[in-house]
């Protein structure tokens, strides 16, 4: 078979802040640990975090991080994409498939759009799916949010995820909101994004003609679009220990009183006395940290974190950092 006549797969995960695309990528990886597969990661705010998140040591993952892979990092998205395509030539093990893991506050359409309109990329690539992993337990709070309602309407799968948390009336509810949406794509519920993947990949699932049906507009101009100018990010990296106790205090504090305007806030921590990392993550009012591995004798121990919400108030958060620092 000459390379040209074979098209790579694409599968793109979507999903808003926190509703479990990494959980997803990551049994994805691991049930398809047979498979050569490249990952593409973007991330909202200046800091990735995912790259530390995502379990496997085995594929390639490569970070798209200079702003949102749906506006200014289309241009990164396709050099990235050709050189997957000059590297496929030069190897004798063939790629099985490209995954894309996009920001929760990106528009899949320009992404879309990339393997569409662009005549190379067309020509070497195919998109399986575009799976939206919905957050069951925060669905509502954000459904009108362009780039929620976006992700929705553009996907081909839709994962009702966190089911473990909400009532199966709620779930009835989601679906029928959902659904007002997007009718078109296959539902599944899930709880940790797990599921039989058969379902969902492989199957070239991705119909344009749908897709069409309810972004008629699709083709014709490339999606060009504001942000939520409201939702905003910062990042601390430092790399000074923290105090354990502090920083419960702190994080206590921010869950029970900003944690409705805490859209996602996770990364890794250099706390005193502790020899692994910990990785923290949260999703409004939901916080969860757990030891990871021991901390390599080569790296230098920082805490890496990533706050983003809506209207956040930097000075208060850089306060409150300092204020857990040993
Ligand atoms: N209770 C519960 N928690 C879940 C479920 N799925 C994921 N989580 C947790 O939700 C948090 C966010 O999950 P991620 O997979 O990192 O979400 P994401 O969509 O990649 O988040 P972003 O990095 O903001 O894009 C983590 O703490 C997960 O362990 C689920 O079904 N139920």
């Amino acid at each position: 078979m000459r390379i040209r006549d074979y098209k790579i797969p694409v599968n793109i995960v979507t999903g808003f802040l926190g509703a479990g695309k990494t959980t997803l990528l990551n049994k994805i990886l691991e049930e398809k640990s047979n498979e050569n597969i490249v990952v593409i990661i973007n991330e909202f705010g200046e800091l990735s975090v995912d790259h530390q998140l995502i379990v496997t040591t085995k594929e390639e993952i490569i970070e798209i991080n200079s702003g949102c892979i749906c506006c200014n990092v289309r241009k990164d998205l396709i050099d990235t994409l050709n050189t997957i395509i000059r590297k496929q030539k030069g190897h004798a093990r063939p790629i099985d498939r490209v995954i894309i893991e996009t920001t929760g506050m990106a528009n899949p359409a320009p992404v879309i759009q990339t393997f569409l309109m662009d005549i190379e990329m067309s020509r070497s690539f195919k998109i399986d799916s575009v799976c939206a992993v919905l957050d069951a337990k925060h669905l509502f709070q954000h459904i009108e949010e362009d780039e929620l309602q976006q992700q929705i309407a553009f996907a081909d799968v839709l994962l009702f995820n966190k089911t473990d948390l909400v009532s199966e009336h709620t779930v009835k509810e989601l679906e029928r909101k959902v659904g007002e949406i997007n009718p078109h794509a296959k539902r599944f519920c899930t709880v940790n994004s797990q599921l039989d993947f058969t379902q969902i990949i492989g199957l070239h699932s991705f119909e344009l003609s749908n897709l069409l049906t309810i972004q008629p507009d699709l083709l014709n101009n490339i999606a060009y679009h504001s942000h939520n100018q409201k939702v905003n990010s910062i990042v601390f990296h430092d790399d000074r220990a923290l105090d354990l106790q502090k920083l419960n205090n702190w994080l206590a504090y921010l869950v029970q009183i900003k944690g409705e305007s805490l859209y996602r806030y996770k990364g890794i921590l250099f706390i005193k006395g502790i020899e692994e990392r910990v990785v923290f993550q949260g999703v409004h009012m939901l916080f969860a940290s757990t030891k990871d591995r021991l901390w390599k004798q080569e790296e230098k121990k920082c805490n890496e974190i990533v706050f983003i919400g809506k209207d956040l108030d930097f000075s208060e958060l850089e306060e409150g950092f300092n204020y857990c620092l040993v």
